[in-house]
């Protein structure tokens, strides 16, 4: 028996470079249950990632705004975009760029929150949005601000609704801050071995191994210890 299993990429699927891991196709594609891509990134990215493995359309992207299953074919979204924008025309308004250049694919299609780069100054946005009510996660990619109660942990509560599952049949693997929300609601939880500290204290376990070594040593794991 093996449970559904929510997923994230970044840091999770990936090797160090940011690149899907080849490994990782195959063993997403024939997990006998249900398999959640739950992901910051905006939601073409997780779309396509389901279209290239092989596998059924499932998930959760924007960090939890953004949710589609092919189940009941229902894309639904929280979170309000606009307080992100508001957030962020400030941020701009301070002299500082996105720093995704021009043509942005990373903020292009996302409709709930907006990311800024990591290696532009974290300390202002933090501030901006503070200040605005909203929250800024550090995925260790990206900067988000994104709305306060919008999160992976969340949009998972929404797909067991609509799959007619349980939070505690699920399990997690993840790697970063915007992991642990989700790693606290599900039945078994797992931070790949680079995870960041908040991700890493929220888990059930850590696996030994790190990017997609991790994510294939949990596999192994969830296997072999439900007969
Ligand atoms: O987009 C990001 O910043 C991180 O994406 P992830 O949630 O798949 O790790
Ligand atoms: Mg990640």
């Amino acid at each position: 028996m093996t449970p559904p299993l929510a997923v994230d990429i970044d840091g999770t699927l990936t090797d160090g470079t940011g690149a899907i891991d080849p490994r990782v196709m195959t063993p997403l594609r024939e997990w006998p249950d249900p398999v959640v891509v739950a992901t910051g990134k905006a939601l073409p990215y997780p779309v396509a990632l389901c279209h290239f493995v092989g596998i059924p359309t499932r998930v959760v992207a924007e960090n939890g705004g953004a949710v589609y299953l092919e189940d009941d074919d229902a894309l639904t979204f929280v979170g309000d975009r606009e307080a992100a924008q508001r957030v962020v025309d400030e941020y701009r308004e301070r002299g500082y760029d996105l720093g995704y250049g021009d043509v942005d694919f990373t903020n292009r299609w996302r409709e709930t929150e907006l990311a800024v780069s990591l290696d532009r100054p974290g300390e202002p946005l933090r501030e901006l949005a503070a200040a605005a009510g909203m929250h800024v996660f550090d995925t260790g990619y990206a900067y988000h601000v994104t709305s306060p109660g919008v999160d992976k942990g969340a949009a998972l509560e929404t797909v067991c609704d609509r799959l007619g599952r349980s939070l505690d049949e699920f399990a997690m693997v993840g790697d970063s801050e915007n992991d642990a929300a989700a790693f606290e609601v599900v039945g078994e939880s797992y931070a790949v071995a680079n995870a960041d500290e908040t991700a890493k204290r929220a888990a059930d376990h850590v696996t030994e191994a790190s990017y997609a070594d991790g994510f294939l040593e949990a596999l192994e794991a969830l296997q072999s210890h439900r007969p």
